[in-house]
């Protein structure tokens, strides 16, 4: 007999984040945090400093295999790993040189401002290393967890690649689609077509659901977000969900606020990331009853602790309770969030504290 959406084959093992990404309820609420592999960890920091840059990290698919690994093996609460990674892998394979300044972040050179596509030498086999990574975590993952790939969206990487690093308002990036369109949109076209192949590939060597990272997609006008956000992942999720439908994809565009809903609606997307300015109680009433709906804790709050945080994370749980909800925060943890609070949020999202 086929089992029910979200139910495991005969045999197989329940992933409660996976039967949520498939339209069910499931209590205690499964969590995850995004950036749960990183900087805030002691042991990440130890892994980093041994083995040099955050690039030697991401491109040592043994080390980042045990980097994904580590947040769960410190929180047995966690329902999910996200591969170790970052969304500005695509820009490197797409042919731009990707450096991490210590305390700056990223530098993506030539920028697109300052060269033409065209220009850019690809480089295909600077993606293959993280697939080992998925396959190296899948074999040690604990089956009731689920292995999340993900991806930046084209909009947000085209903001690196225009630019040359994360910015404020994105403004270089805002008038130079404005300016030329056609340049722009095929800047968007390569991401696009890169990032269907890598997600694919994060898929078949055994990641259970992907996230698209729109961390920028705040910044947009009504007709610039339709035309490079929604478009774009629309086009995105129709490619995996003909390669695999069974796989979830969760759309994460950070900052949409009131297109939210439209959002959901027009890509198609399995399941709705809502970053912290998003008011919990305004989106259980506005948006669908059956779209799962993952977040969204302020990060800042996990820094404060104590009430604040207590209160937030109630808040949250109440306003999702009965509907297909993943807690999470509402952008990367910190790396200055003291480990004992996301002690204190896992037992609470548990029910344990
Ligand atoms: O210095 C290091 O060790 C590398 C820092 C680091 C990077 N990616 C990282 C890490 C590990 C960590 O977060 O501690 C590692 C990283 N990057 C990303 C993820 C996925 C996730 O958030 O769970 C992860 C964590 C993956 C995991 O937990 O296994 C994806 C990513 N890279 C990037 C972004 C854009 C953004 O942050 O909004 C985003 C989306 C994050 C989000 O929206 O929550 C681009 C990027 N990559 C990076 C940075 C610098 C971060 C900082 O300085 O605060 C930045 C941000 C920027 O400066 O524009 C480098």
């Amino acid at each position: 007999m086929a089992p029910k959406p979200g139910e495991p084959a005969l045999g197989q093992v329940s992933k409660p984040m996976l039967a949520v990404l498939r339209g069910e309820r499931r209590d205690p609420t499964p969590v995850w945090m995004m950036r749960q592999a990183g900087r805030y960890l002691p042991e990440y920091r130890e892994l980093r400093a041994e083995k040099g840059g955050f690039l030697d990290l991401v491109y040592d698919s043994d080390a980042a295999a045990n980097i994904t690994l580590q947040p769960l093996q410190r929180f047995a609460a966690l329902d999910a790993a996200i591969l170790f990674s970052d969304i500005l892998i695509v820009p490197f394979a797409i042919g731009q040189n990707l450096t991490f300044v210590a305390g700056e972040g990223p530098r993506l050179t030539p920028t697109m401002l300052a060269s033409k596509l065209q220009d850019l030498t690809p480089h295909a086999g600077r993606l293959d290393p993280i697939y080992e990574t998925v396959a190296k975590v899948k074999a040690r993952l604990d089956p009731s967890k689920t292995l999340i790939g993900f991806a930046g969206s084209p909009w947000t990487v085209a903001t690196y690649m225009v630019a040359g690093q994360g910015s404020r308002e994105q403004a270089e990036t805002r008038r130079f689609a404005y300016a030329d369109p056609g340049a722009f949109s095929a800047i968007i076209g390569r991401i696009e077509e890169v990032t269907i192949e890598y997600l694919s590939r994060q898929i078949d060597a055994g990641a259970d659901a992907v996230q698209l990272f729109d961390s920028w997609a705040g910044s947009l006008s009504p007709a610039q977000f339709e035309q490079w956000v929604v478009a774009p992942t629309s086009r995105i999720v129709a490619s995996l969900r003909e390669r695999y439908p069974d796989v979830p994809v969760i759309g994460f565009p950070k900052g949409a606020g009131g297109k939210l809903a439209a959002y959901a609606r027009e890509t198609g997307v399995t399941a709705l990331g809502l970053d912290e300015t998003v008011d919990p109680h305004w989106a259980a009433n506005e948006l669908p009853a059956d779209l799962p709906v993952q977040g969204n804790l302020d990060p800042l709050s996990l820094i404060a602790g104590g009430e604040a945080l207590k209160n937030a994370v109630s808040r949250i749980l109440d306003a999702f309770a009965g509907r297909p909800h993943i807690f999470n925060l509402g952008h990367g943890i910190l790396q200055d969030t003291p480990i004992a609070n996301v002690q204190s949020m896992l037992a609470q999202v548990k029910g344990e504290a």
